[in-house]
């Protein structure tokens, strides 16, 4: 038994695996410093606390009563984060070395190599990984194995919030709607949400486009916290490019089940 930890910048995302069997996912905060020590100290699955292994997963008995604490595999974009898991003596922190992806730059956010390491792995090269996470980014890979590249933009939620904060007088609107807005708005919630929808959606179909032009036919998987609203748009203004995407929220633990077996 193994836990999968992605440190991502909004939340920590987790898996619970029996060998390659991925049982239970959840998503929990970040971890406060002040947690440190206690999380040091665990030395069973049942010694965490619920800020870790919340009581919807803990009641489900998944895991014998005193099973020992297993080994806690760890990704993270979150260096301040990282820094407070890695003294744990239970936890492995993965790195971008141990993505047998080839062209990757150091800099690579190891959540976006183990997603689209694991999408590959698991559903054929070549593959393009939409993670619609704090951040939106496109990453993707030829037949080869090798890194074509991807881009990075302000995820959905991030753009609500950026233009609220850094504005004088705009309002936090709603990013879950039942339908589209009006294109051309008159009202501030609705041209906030216009703005940043279809240019949002817009900017997805034109990478996906670009993407077929590149390897036609190749497949293009979506994750992240946003996933299922931005796809539910996407339905609307762009069914056929919706269509043609696959959902899968669980790559990064695909991805770090693919490197787990060889540590
Ligand atoms: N329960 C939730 N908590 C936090 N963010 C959520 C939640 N449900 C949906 N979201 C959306 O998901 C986005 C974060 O995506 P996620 O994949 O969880 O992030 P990351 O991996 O970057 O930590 C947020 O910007 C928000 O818009
Ligand atoms: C782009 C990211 C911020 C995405 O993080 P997320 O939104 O999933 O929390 C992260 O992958 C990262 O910090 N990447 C480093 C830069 C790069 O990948 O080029
Ligand atoms: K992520």
């Amino acid at each position: 038994m193994w836990l999968a930890l992605e440190i991502g910048n909004s939340r920590l995302h987790w898996g619970l695996f029996t060998g390659t069997t991925l049982s239970h996912t959840w998503d929990t905060d970040h971890v406060a410093e002040s947690l440190t020590q206690q999380l040091c100290q665990c030395r069973t699955l049942d010694d965490l606390p619920p800020e870790i292994f919340p009581s919807h997963v803990r009641n489900q008995q998944i895991v014998p009563d005193q099973t020992p604490h297993p080994p806690i595999f760890l990704a993270s974009v979150l260096p301040q984060q990282t820094a407070i898991w890695q003294n744990h003596p239970h936890v492995r922190v993965l790195t971008l070395e141990q993505i047998p992806l080839l062209n990757m730059y150091p800099t690579l956010g190891i959540d976006r190599a183990l997603a689209l390491w694991g999408a590959g792995k698991s559903l054929g090269f070549p593959m393009l990984v939409i993670d619609a996470g704090t951040a939106l980014t496109f990453t993707g890979a030829d037949t080869n194995h090798y890194l074509i590249g991807g881009a990075i933009l302000p995820g959905l939620g991030l753009q609500f919030t950026t233009l609220r904060q850094k504005t004088g007088q705009l309002p936090q609107v709603q990013t879950e709607i039942t339908c589209l807005p009006p294109r051309f708005a008159l009202n501030t919630p609705e041209a906030i949400q216009s703005g940043i929808i279809y240019t949002l959606l817009a900017g997805i179909k034109d990478f996906c486009l670009s993407w077929w032009q590149l390897f036609p036919d190749a497949k293009i998987l979506i994750k992240g916290g946003d996933h299922g609203l931005l796809l539910k748009y996407l339905q609307f203004q762009f069914p056929e490019i919706a269509a043609r995407l696959i959902v899968q929220p669980n790559l990064i633990f695909w991805g770090m089940r693919e490197v787990v077996k060889f540590c």
